[in-house]
């Protein structure tokens, strides 16, 4: 699924109806036909369906919704929100083609009790009153109408975006609560921003005909990425390869205080594919890890002080990659080690404590030549980036472009939908997990597991994606299963790798023979 900003979807529009010719009434033609055959799919002969337009051309979709589905034999009412005013060109259109057709519909304002009949009546209500030309707050009849059809409580269908939705941004002042969005030709992105997110329902796209080459040249690669992407790129093991073959990775994880977050960075990535691991600790926590993972080799320290002079030559190691962060604390030592550790000709995987100390070297961490991967939580975006929470969660999908494009590094924000962003911009959406990830140490996981996957793929964007989708999978699939919401571990995560694992890899191997 293709996901667009406001402003892409307006330029995809304006070059399809300058340079290819398609007008918006055919566009909008298209689009109800298309949300009308999903509705007709959805619905039953005996139904009582309420149309409620708007004035712009998200109305016009429902207008043409409203012509298609009389004409198939349905029961449908259409509803024009406005008493005249400004009716957009094409929308007018829609309405006059669905008069000669010999079709009445009633006006909203000053019939609002006739309205309540109605939707009492109703038993599916398709919305399209607002698209993606919404402004600031919801004014005039829209605020009522979205609140009765709210309170009413019955299955309602949105038509691109359940109306009152900003397109672009997470935010929400009122807005429909819709059973399924029709979104026309993707998803938008406030559709995985929150809390504008828990509106949309279940999302279903519709396509009305833009041609591709449009949208590449009008859209930056926005998209989500599922189980069939992680089902057609997990990495194949040559028969003639050995441990060298998949990565020598160090992960520097873990400090008196936080022993654990070396366990489960480490534990995660030894179970994602790493050829050879070595885990870099000060010593007195080795007693607590070494039983928890005998695979690995141990990179010791007395101290942080230590470890510092070795970091400066690592050669020794012949590394592929280095993970850094969880656990390590946060003093003068552990930010010249992440200092140091840019200056390593590997790809780096940089989370938690590293991020804090991260911030003051970006500039080296752009002169970097090999891959650099970054993990934050919101919190630890919104620090990088000296904004609030609320700045970050509202607008993830531009600020985490504008960062990886700036700094040249991959970024990894977390979350629900955490959003993959490459140097480039390009953007995937995952579309696993849920909350029983929402507890200390599931971040530990993921970072090693990243680093385990980073080592398995040529593409370091398929790595990451995948890494995350598997990392949601497993809770979902603990919760569907033996687990409920609140009980997850962090350790049950890293159990639930090869599980899971095994069972992706079985399904690739039915579906394509490997
Ligand atoms: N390629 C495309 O994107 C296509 C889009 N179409 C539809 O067109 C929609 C966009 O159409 P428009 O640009 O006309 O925009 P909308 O239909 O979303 O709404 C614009 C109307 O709402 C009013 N309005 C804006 N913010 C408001 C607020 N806060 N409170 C009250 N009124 C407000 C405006 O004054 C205007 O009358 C899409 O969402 C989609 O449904 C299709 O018709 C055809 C093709
Ligand atoms: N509500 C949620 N739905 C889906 N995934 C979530 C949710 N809350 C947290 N996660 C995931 O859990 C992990 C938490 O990471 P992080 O905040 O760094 O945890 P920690 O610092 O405790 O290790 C991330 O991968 C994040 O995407
Ligand atoms: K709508």
């Amino acid at each position: 699924m293709r996901i667009f900003s406001k402003n892409e979807m307006y330029n995809i529009d304006q070059e399809t109806m300058e340079k290819i010719g398609l007008n918006n009434g055919m566009l909008m033609e298209n689009a109800g036909q298309a949300v009308a055959r999903e509705i007709e799919s959805r619905i039953k002969k005996n139904d009582k369906i309420i149309v409620i337009a708007g004035k712009g051309n998200n109305g016009g979709d429902g207008v043409v919704i409203a012509r298609i589905l009389k004409e198939r034999g349905f029961s449908i009412e259409l509803w024009m929100s406005h008493k005249g005013g400004s009716v957009a060109e094409d929308a007018q259109r829609a309405l006059k083609i669905y008069e000669n057709c010999g079709h009445s519909y009633k006006i909203y304002e000053e019939n609002e009790e006739a309205f309540q009949i109605s939707l009492k009546k109703s038993t599916v209500i398709v919305d399209a009153l607002l698209g993606i030309g919404t402004k600031g707050k919801v004014r005039g009849p829209y605020r009522n109408i979205i609140e009765e059809m709210n309170e009413i409580n019955k299955i309602i269908y949105a038509v691109d975006i359940p109306s009152g939705l900003n397109a672009d941004k997470g935010e929400v002042d009122v807005a429909i609560k819709a059973h399924t969005t029709f979104v026309i030709q993707g998803a938008k992105q406030g559709a995985f921003l929150f809390p504008s997110a828990n509106f949309y329902g279940g999302i279903k796209t519709v396509d009305i005909g833009i041609p591709s080459s449009v949208i590449e040249q009008n859209s930056y690669v926005k998209r989500r990425w599922s189980k069939n992407e992680v089902l057609s790129s997990l990495p194949h093991r040559d028969i003639s390869s050995h441990k060298g073959t998949y990565g020598r990775a160090l992960m520097i994880a873990g400090s008196e205080n936080m022993p654990g977050a070396a366990v489960l960075s480490s534990k995660a990535a030894s179970r994602s594919g790493v050829g050879l691991l070595t885990i870099g600790i000060i010593e007195n926590i080795k007693s607590i890890i070494g039983s928890h993972l005998p695979e690995a080799m141990y990179n010791l320290h007395q101290s942080h002080q230590g470890m510092l002079s070795e970091v400066k030559d690592y050669s020794s190691l012949q590394l592929d990659a280095i993970g850094i962060g969880p656990g390590i604390g946060r003093n003068k030592e552990t930010e010249k080690i992440v200092e140091e550790i840019l200056k390593q000709q590997v790809t780096l995987v940089l989370d938690a404590d590293a991020l804090f100390h991260v911030k003051p070297h970006l500039q080296k961490v752009k002169e970097r030549r090999f891959p650099t991967i970054l993990t934050p939580h919101p919190g630890e975006m919104a620090s990088l980036l000296d904004l609030s929470i609320k700045e970050v969660e509202s607008d993830r999908f531009e600020k985490s472009r504008e960062f990886a494009q700036t700094y040249g590094i991959y970024l990894v924000l977390k979350g629900p939908f955490t959003i993959v962003t490459t140097p480039s911009g390009e953007q995937f959406v995952n579309s696993s997990g849920n909350p029983a990830l929402a507890k200390g140490g599931s971040g530990d996981v993921l970072t090693g597991m990243i680093l385990g996957s980073v080592l398995q793929y040529e593409n370091v964007q398929k790595a990451l994606s995948n890494a995350v989708f598997i990392h949601g999978a497993i809770a979902d699939q603990l919760v569907a299963s033996t687990h409920s919401p609140l009980d997850v571990l962090a350790t049950d995560i890293i159990e639930g790798i090869s599980p899971l694992l095994h069972e992706l890899y079985r399904e690739k191997e039915y579906s394509t023979g490997y």
